[in-house]
């Protein structure tokens, strides 16, 4: 029997994370203690109850640029090695408590370089977090560094990616406003990660539409698609069977991991509820559907609230919820085997455990 998950034991499922950014995930009473340390003067309040209410409310914004504004403040105390590795090392911690298994989380170098720290310090002291969180919590987390679209880093950032893979970061994104800033504007980086055999995803069809998307694939070669959503724009489902066009069909086909982040769509306006978001229909024809988080701080949420939500809009059970977790760790930027590993020794047996025991009371 799949009886329907309840937020409490979602928890406890082993679940995996692509699409997290850590300047998008600080814990309130953070962001306070590390603006005291730091001098920091811009906060809107210094009680961390209102602030996390703040960063949330602002950010329902409908609009992506807008989204984008209250991150002036977590990246405004992220100016130090210290305040790096600890936000890092929380990171971990925070996800390993939500039962997160595997996570890659993102965040862009060059945001930290406001008091003169160099790009290699800057990823050492988040691999450093990451490191030590991990050990402690029981979780593996991987980096992944991003260029800003509006800026012109890219090429230097790819290098990192490449110069630290061995350390711990799995690879390279691109993020920030995306109308304007097509991912052609960096197709020197993708070019030079894809002469390294390096991974990368590319934020596309979030706040701009499929020429995005297009470009992101056919263009840069991107391995995954940070959100997607928008490739419902290039299916039909006005008929009795959906209609897909020939670039839908070309992500389905190729099995273009898509990392949906379903509470951030809302905040931003790409899509108008969580019953509405395309994630269902895509679910339903297969797609390669992996959910995740966006930003935990502004969209208030977690991996288990989103899987939450989607079992209550969608009606999802447990074989749905394994399936969205396999898809994500099938598309992870990690080694093959070690990949079957989390698969068949960790995720299969962690939610075999959770059928048996959602089928009959725990004694
Ligand atoms: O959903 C998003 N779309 C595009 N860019 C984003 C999103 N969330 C965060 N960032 C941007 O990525 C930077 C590095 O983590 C953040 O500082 C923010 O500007
Ligand atoms: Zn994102």
């Amino acid at each position: 029997m799949d009886e329907r998950p309840t937020l409490d034991a979602i928890r406890r499922a082993p679940k995996v994370l692509l699409h997290d950014h850590l300047d998008g995930g600080l814990r309130p009473a953070t962001i306070v203690d590390l603006a005291d340390r730091s001098g920091y003067r811009d906060l809107p309040t210094g009680d961390p109850a209102k602030l996390g209410a703040w960063f949330a409310e602002m950010s329902n914004s409908g609009s992506l640029e807008r989204y984008l504004e209250t991150f002036s403040h977590t990246v405004g105390v992220l100016q130090n090695t210290e305040a790096l590795a600890r936000v890092a090392y929380e990171c971990a911690e925070d996800l390993a408590n939500d039962g997160v298994v595997y996570a890659e989380v993102r965040y862009a170098p060059e945001l930290h370089t406001r008091d003169g720290l160099p790009l290699e310090e800057i990823v050492e002291a988040v691999l450093d977090g990451f490191a030590r969180g991990g050990r402690d919590h029981g979780i593996r987390v991987g980096a992944l560094v991003t260029a800003m679209r509006h800026q012109a880093r890219s090429m230097e950032i790819a290098e990192l990616a490449v110069r630290y893979r061995d350390q711990g970061v799995v690879g390279f994104d691109i993020a920030g406003a995306e109308a304007g800033y097509p991912p052609t504007r960096h197709l020197d980086a993708f070019e030079y990660l894809q002469r390294e055999n390096a991974h990368f995803t590319i934020h596309a069809g979030e706040g701009f539409g499929l020429p995005s998307i297009w470009q992101a694939i056919q263009w840069c070669g991107a391995d995954r698609l940070g959100h997607g959503v928008r490739i419902i724009d290039d299916i039909d489902a006005s008929g009795d069977a959906p209609v897909l066009g020939r670039l839908a069909a070309y992500v389905r086909d190729k099995r273009i991991p898509l990392e949906m982040c379903p509470t951030s769509n809302l905040q931003t306006g790409a899509a108008a509820s969580i019953a509405e978001h395309p994630i269902g229909l895509l679910r339903d024809l297969g797609f390669r559907v992996t959910v995740n988080t966006d930003n935990r701080l502004m969209s208030g949420t977690s991996l288990s609230e989103e899987m939450a939500r989607l079992v209550e809009a969608f009606g999802y059970g447990w074989d749905d919820l394994q399936w969205f977790t396999v898809n994500a760790m099938k598309s992870a930027f990690l080694g093959f085997t070690e990949r079957l590993e989390l698969i068949n020794g960790v995720i299969k047996p962690g939610f075999a455990q959770l059928k048996w025991h959602g089928s009959r009371p725990l004694a």
